[in-house]
């Protein structure tokens, strides 16, 4: 077998032939060029398994060769080496489709790490086996409509670079699954993936949990203990409801990112950890950057791409894909339940504020209604669906039974109102049985449960703290 080939681009003499010993001594053949012209010539003769070129060169930028090389059909990694520094090339580079870079003056640990990961893409599959853990089976992403192929296909894409990548998208939409879609479909498949929820870590704990801790660090700290960022290494750390954290650990975070180090409170030393960041959130970010709330450079380093996941409003093709998929999974082994008549047709009228997650709420509650297997309309529950066929004023009785109405002031008719004998008791009572409602509704789901109230779930988390809300036990 020969061993993988990579093209070094450099006019620095110095620092080419460094890239070149260490690569010659992972034991991968080199060829260098000193211009854009050589490089193109060796391109056009020979398939490399990596390409490492810097940003500057004699006679044009290394972001041309970028481009031209993600332009062309051969689809091989190309990492930049940019100056000290520049954060903003990198950036550049890793948008205009670069697979990842590495910083002057270059870490050699850092280097061999990226060239690794690189190589791992580039290698054919073994025969008989699945790229990268892929293989459209193993998906668990169900959609067939077109912003679902052509999200597929950005995933695809994605999974071959380093580039960090925000997903937006409402909740429940599926931004988690898409996040692991891209791990399972990348180099790093075999490695860790783990998804944290920014907004549901207490503030005082956030560092010790992204960054880990040494022995005697503080009060409690029995044993040394790794963080997110370590326990993620090698693979793709999720910061979910990334809008949700304080401004003083999105310092911290962009650090940690950019120099791709983490010190573990207590520790002197600073370790190097390989991650690949995957941000999510169903908020804007760009507005929260415009209102303070979010740090702009920490925005700019997570929001390299972009990746919006549709509601599934606007994607009800996928309805019965989705509907038979799920029923299939819930019925594990055994017989998936039937849809009875129009069924179909009244979930295709309903909204799902709550998206996917929703819909399987959904189902997973009528098949407890459903009789013989097969689920009716009127297992459904859906609030303001049309039953297919019908008017819309006969409607959503059929569907859904009246609600009480919370904690009514006392009002008689023609009678003055009366007035609560405390103003704020009565709108605690109110508010606890607003919340208790929507947390019934949606099982306890916090997430959901807040987005129904519109507010964030950590003002849901705050008010349940406050007036003292807990899940039921069991
Ligand atoms: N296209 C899909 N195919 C199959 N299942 C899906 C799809 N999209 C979402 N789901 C399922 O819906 C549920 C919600 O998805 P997920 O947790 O990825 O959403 P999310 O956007 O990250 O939600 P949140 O904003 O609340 O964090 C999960 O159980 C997921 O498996």
């Amino acid at each position: 077998m020969t061993s993988p080939r990579v093209l070094v681009v450099d006019d620095e003499a110095d620092l080419r032939e460094l890239l070149e010993i260490t690569l010659v001594r992972m034991g991968l053949d080199v060829d260098s060029a000193e211009t854009l012209r050589e490089a193109r010539a060796f391109l056009a003769q020979n398939d490399y398994g990596l390409i490492l070129t810097d940003m500057r060169l004699p006679d044009g930028l290394g972001l041309e060769l970028v481009q031209e090389v993600g332009a062309s059909s051969k689809s091989t990694p190309i990492a930049v080496v940019t100056a000290y520094g520049s954060a903003e090339n990198a950036v550049v580079a890793l948008k205009a489709g670069a697979f990842d870079y590495v910083s002057k003056p270059v870490v050699l640990e850092d280097l061999r790490v990226m060239v690794q990961s690189a190589l791992r893409l580039s290698a054919p599959a073994a025969p008989g086996a699945s790229a990268a853990g892929a293989g459209g089976s193993g998906s668990r992403l169900i959609g067939e409509s077109a912003v679902m192929q052509s999200l597929r296909g950005q995933i695809e894409r994605l999974a071959r670079s380093m580039a960090p990548i925000a997903i937006t998208g409402e909740s429940g939409s599926g931004k988690e699954l898409v996040a692991r879609e891209i791990h399972a479909r990348s180099s790093r498949a075999g490695k860790p993936f783990i998804a944290v929820n920014c907004g549901a870590i207490p503030e005082a704990l956030m560092e010790a949990e992204f960054f880990g801790y040494r022995k005697g660090a503080f009060t409690g700290a029995a044993d040394e203990r790794d963080g997110f960022f370590h326990a993620a290494n090698g693979g793709t750390l999720m910061l979910d409801e990334v809008a949700d954290l304080p401004l003083a650990m999105q310092v911290k975070l962009l650090r940690a990112i950019q120099e791709r180090r983490v010190r573990k409170i207590g520790a002197t030393a600073e370790e190097p950890v390989d991650v690949r960041i995957i941000s999510a959130t169903h908020q804007n970010l760009a507005q929260c950057v415009e209102t303070g709330k979010f740090r702009q450079d920490l925005f700019y380093r997570l929001n390299v791409i972009e990746l919006s996941v549709p509601p599934l409003r606007e994607r009800l093709d996928d309805l019965g894909v989705l509907v038979n998929g799920m029923l299939a999974r819930l019925a594990g082994a055994g017989q998936p339940a039937a849809l009875g008549p129009q069924v179909l047709e009244t979930l295709r009228t309903y909204s799902f504020p709550g998206n996917v997650r929703e819909l399987e709420n959904v189902l997973e509650r009528a098949l407890a209604f459903a009789n013989d297997g097969v689920i009716e309309v009127g297992d459904l529950s859906l609030k303001g669906a049309r039953v297919a066929g019908t008017a819309p004023a006969e409607v959503a009785a059929a569907l859904v039974a009246p609600e009480p109405v919370a904690a009514p002031l006392p009002v008689s008719a023609g009678a003055p109102a009366q007035l609560p004998s405390s103003l704020p008791d009565y709108l605690e009572q109110v508010e606890r049985e607003i919340i208790l409602r929507a947390l019934t509704q949606t099982q306890f789901n916090r997430t959901q449960a807040a987005m129904l109230l519109g507010i964030s779930f950590r003002q849901l988390r705050y008010q349940m703290q406050k007036l003292d809300i807990q899940e039921p036990e069991g």
